[in-house]
């Protein structure tokens, strides 16, 4: 048996559960002093029945929006609930390619506009095998920016959108994007702005722009100058109820094969 993980529960939220194929799971219920679990385990990966999987949950936005503050939150509190999950980031600046990236990031070397947006999207490809199998056993993957980030900030320096969307196809579509919210002055006024290549205030409204016209389904637009405490609850509810979706059997999709 693979535990996925707990669910903290409300009345609400248990009618939802309720709906959980008992063929497929074993609930088991406990309390604690504040708040109320239910443990899902799902059968061994040989049980073809079995759909339950982790969810891949993407944090997007401006740089200095709030993300990795958000990701690092939502990690631990996923953790300190039971939950099988890890914080995964891109670029990845760990692999050879990321090295690259890295260093045209930090302005110590140049490269040209489509080759650069193409290593980005290599560092995606280099870990999508990986990332399908985390997700397939059951983990959930909280993700420091994607394929958005990247067509967002190649496009803003006039790169065509749909040549930039093209490589990003059949990498893992996100069961949700949390986008948040920030006009990028308010962005420009946080700490650390501008040490990397793309933290330019008139460059960031570009991306901005180009962000809004990639949003889908999968995007909650948080507000991103909400307190972070407020937002880290925003974050908390969406990503759960995004869990139990795919605890629940939703497919795993390629990402714009569609458009
Ligand atoms: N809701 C918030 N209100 C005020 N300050 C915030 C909020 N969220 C984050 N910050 C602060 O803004 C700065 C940037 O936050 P963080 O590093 O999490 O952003 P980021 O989106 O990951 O940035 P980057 O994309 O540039 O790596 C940090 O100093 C952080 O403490
Ligand atoms: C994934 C990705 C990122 N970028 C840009 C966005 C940021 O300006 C930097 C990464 O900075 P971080 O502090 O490590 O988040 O790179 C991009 O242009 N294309 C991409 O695919």
């Amino acid at each position: 048996m693979t535990i996925l993980g707990r669910i903290t529960f409300s009345a609400v939220s248990l009618k939802r559960v309720s709906r959980v194929s008992f063929a497929r799971y074993q609930l088991s219920f406990s309390q604690s002093t504040k708040r109320s679990y239910i443990s899902i385990k799902m059968g061994s990966t040989d049980d073809k029945t079995s759909m339950a999987r982790g969810s891949l949950i993407v944090l997007e936005g401006l740089d200095r929006s709030g993300k990795s503050s958000q990701c690092a939150k939502l990690l631990s509190y996923l953790q300190s609930n039971g939950f099988s999950v890890e914080a995964w980031r891109f670029p990845d600046r760990t692999t050879a390619i990321g090295q690259m990236i890295s260093s045209y990031l930090l302005n110590e070397s140049q490269l040209d506009d489509r080759a650069i947006h193409l290593l980005f999207s290599a560092n995606r490809w280099e870990k999508r095998a990986l990332m399908e199998r985390k997700l397939k056993s059951g983990t959930t993957l909280i993700v420091d920016r994607y394929s958005y980030s990247g067509v967002a900030f190649s496009a803003a320096k006039g790169l065509d959108l749909q040549w930039c969307k093209a490589p990003e196809e059949g990498l893992i579509a996100p069961d949700l994007v949390l986008y948040l919210d920030i006009p990028p002055e308010k962005a420009a006024e946080r700490g650390g702005y501008g040490n990397e290549r793309y933290e330019k205030l008139e460059f960031q409204k570009k991306v901005a722009e180009y962000y809004y016209a990639l949003c889908d389904s999968s995007w909650e637009v948080v507000d991103g100058c909400l307190k972070m405490e407020v937002v880290e609850e925003k974050l908390r509810e969406l990503t759960m109820n995004c869990i139990l979706k795919c605890q629940n059997g939703k497919p795993l999709v390629n990402l714009w094969s569609g458009n």
